[in-house]
């Protein structure tokens, strides 16, 4: 096969998959006056930190990256030393529009095979992570990572009434990335997209809910694979950051 570039160390034995880095968020949250993930933990970028761990890993292939729209210029700032970046585009008004827009960019590329859907904001993503991914993704068409809920989680109405409180050994929570068989992203977005009603924080609930005959299978994820999302994420990213 003709390549640009050098096969990566020991590619042969790792499967592999295309990654799609989403970094299309405004990080209201974090109420930085930009969005968080230009915002330097140890010297570098949280989009950064996000990009080299998916770019510097064997099983990918290619990071595409989806920025919020305006700041695409200055993304391509970070991704120049990466030559694995295969564009940066810009993201939809939500999670999923921007998940859609990646999706679309991947059929004109003619890219097929498995995609690794990671949050820009998750910063400390570990290689260990991105490997139980990629290995469920041999057996299974769509993978979620998540970690046990520590926490007893309350359901409520309208009213703030709680109206179920859920055994905590069945609760999980996600994290990124997710993995799929990219036809089966597509197919269940296909469906999603027809739905009016059609909302949702993360893509393994798109597949679970508009194709429920395909299993979402959970590998285990990192407590310290934390979403900055609030300033105090902020603070214990950087902390983290310093610690193995
Ligand atoms: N329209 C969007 C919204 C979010 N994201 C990405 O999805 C991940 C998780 O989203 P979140 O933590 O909610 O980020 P923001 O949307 O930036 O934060 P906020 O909701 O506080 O504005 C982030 O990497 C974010 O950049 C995206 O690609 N496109
Ligand atoms: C995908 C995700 O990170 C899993 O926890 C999360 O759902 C993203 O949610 P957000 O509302 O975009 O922060």
């Amino acid at each position: 096969m003709d390549s640009a570039l050098p096969p990566l160390p020991g590619a042969h034995t790792i499967p592999h998959a295309t990654a799609v880095l989403l970094a299309g968020g405004i990080g209201a949250r974090a109420g930085l006056g930009m969005p968080k993930q230009f915002a330097e933990l140890r010297g570098r970028t949280i989009l950064e930190h996000s990009l080299a761990a998916l770019h510097d890993h064997a099983g990918i292939s290619g990071v595409l990256v989806v920025m919020a729209p305006g700041y695409t210029d200055a993304a391509r700032v970070v991704t120049d030393g990466y030559p694995r970046v295969l564009d940066v585009i810009e993201g939809g008004r939500e999670r999923s529009d921007s998940t859609v827009r990646a999706l679309s960019w991947l059929s004109t590329a003619a890219i097929a095979g498995d995609v690794l859907i990671h949050d820009a904001a998750r910063p400390l993503v570990s290689a260990a992570i991105i490997d139980r991914c990629l290995g469920a993704l041999k057996a299974s068409a769509a993978v979620g990572v998540a970690v046990p809920s520590s926490d007893t989680v309350f359901r409520t109405n309208a009213a703030g009434r709680v109206v179920d409180v859920p055994p905590r050994s069945s609760l999980w929570r996600a994290q990124t990335p997710q993995g799929f068989r990219l036809a089966t992203l597509r197919a269940a977005y296909d469906a999603a997209l027809a739905d009016p009603d059609f909302v949702a924080t993360d893509d393994c609930s798109v597949v679970q809910r508009y194709l429920p005959d395909v299993p979402v299978m959970v590998v285990l994820g990192e407590e310290r694979n934390l979403k900055v999302t609030g300033p105090l994420d902020l603070e214990i990213a950087e902390r983290l950051l310093t610690s193995p």
